[in-house]
């Protein structure tokens, strides 16, 4: 596919990322033949912070995680991981920097669990890297730490949608990247899940200073867990800062199309939304 980036080999030049690291977009255009989907967007998300991504379906989320890994290359602007030009780095070099979480992946018929996780570090080393002393203990540490190591030798096939969402976080934590992107990680997650899922975020981000760009829907589990919410828009950045600024009516309004109000959490202070209807909206990614 020609969005894709290819190979340009093994760079020997390329020095070990450090233990927590910047990410930045900045000024990112990228559309797919025929259809613009991101305008000169700007987004920072510091060494060891949390934030998340909010916006409509179709607005270009799943977009910017993939230029951010540097499996998409952006038509304009850069991506960079602590000064690193992501476009301009090997697949491994990339590997080494940013896991990414996908949305969905199929599962491969007869691949386990461990497996499936181990292949997190063949993709921090690259096709032709041979699995080292110490691969096989990161594997059973990212499955250990979102809690499917007992399902190790199970095939993946054979687990259900929930399952196998935690089995593809652990293969992104086996990548042991200082960035981390999670496309809608909570897809599929009951709600006990969805809660130990980004607690678990949350406490790896606390221990091991990871930096992690985070898509989610749920607005009241953005607002939770990310330090900061950055909203998309019609292919641009329409809002930006800390949640309780960020999740208001007007942000229900302009952002999703929705009327409603927006409360607080009366012991924890959490913005909590309280939708009530869809509001004609003049975009053509909405629901009418
Ligand atoms: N490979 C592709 N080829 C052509 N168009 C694409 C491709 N992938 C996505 N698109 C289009 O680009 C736009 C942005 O898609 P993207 O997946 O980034 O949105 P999203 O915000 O992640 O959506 P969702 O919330 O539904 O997951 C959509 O209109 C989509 O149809």
């Amino acid at each position: 596919m020609s969005e894709l980036i290819s190979d340009p080999g093994s760079v020997p030049t390329d020095p070990a990322p450090g233990p927590a690291a910047a990410l930045d977009i900045d000024g990112v255009s990228f559309g797919y033949p025929g259809r613009r989907v991101l305008d000169r967007v700007s987004l920072r998300v510091r060494p060891g912070e949390l934030v998340a991504l909010v916006g409509l379906n179709g607005c270009g989320k799943s977009t910017l995680l993939r230029l951010a890994a540097g499996v998409l290359r952006p038509e304009a602007g850069r991506v960079t991981v602590d000064g690193a030009d992501m476009a301009r780095l090997s697949r491994r070099a990339a590997a080494r920097r940013v896991a990414l979480l996908h949305q969905s992946a199929p599962a491969v018929p007869g691949l386990t669990v461990r497996q499936l996780v181990r292949q997190g570090r063949y993709a921090a080393r690259g096709p032709l890297g041979m699995l080292r002393v110490g691969d096989d203990a990161v594997t059973v540490r990212a499955m250990r730490d979102v809690g499917v190591e007992a399902w190790a030798d199970r095939p993946v096939e054979a687990l259900s949608g929930g399952e196998r969402q935690r089995v593809r976080l652990a293969l992104a934590l086996a990548q042991d990247t200082p960035v981390l992107l999670l496309d809608e990680p909570t897809t599929y997650l009951d709600l006990r899940h969805q809660l130990e899922v980004l607690r678990l975020v949350a406490r790896l981000r606390a221990e091991r200073r990871l930096t992690v760009l985070v898509v989610l829907h749920d607005l009241g589990l953005a607002a939770r867990f990310a330090e900061r919410l950055v909203a998309l828009r019609d292919g641009r950045v329409a809002a930006e800062g800390p949640p309780e600024q960020v999740v208001t009516p007007g942000l229900l309004r302009e952002v999703f199309g929705v009327e409603g109000r927006v409360g607080r959490d009366p012991e924890r202070g959490w913005p909590v939304c309280y939708p009530d209807r869809p509001a004609p909206i003049e975009n053509e990614n909405g629901f009418h």
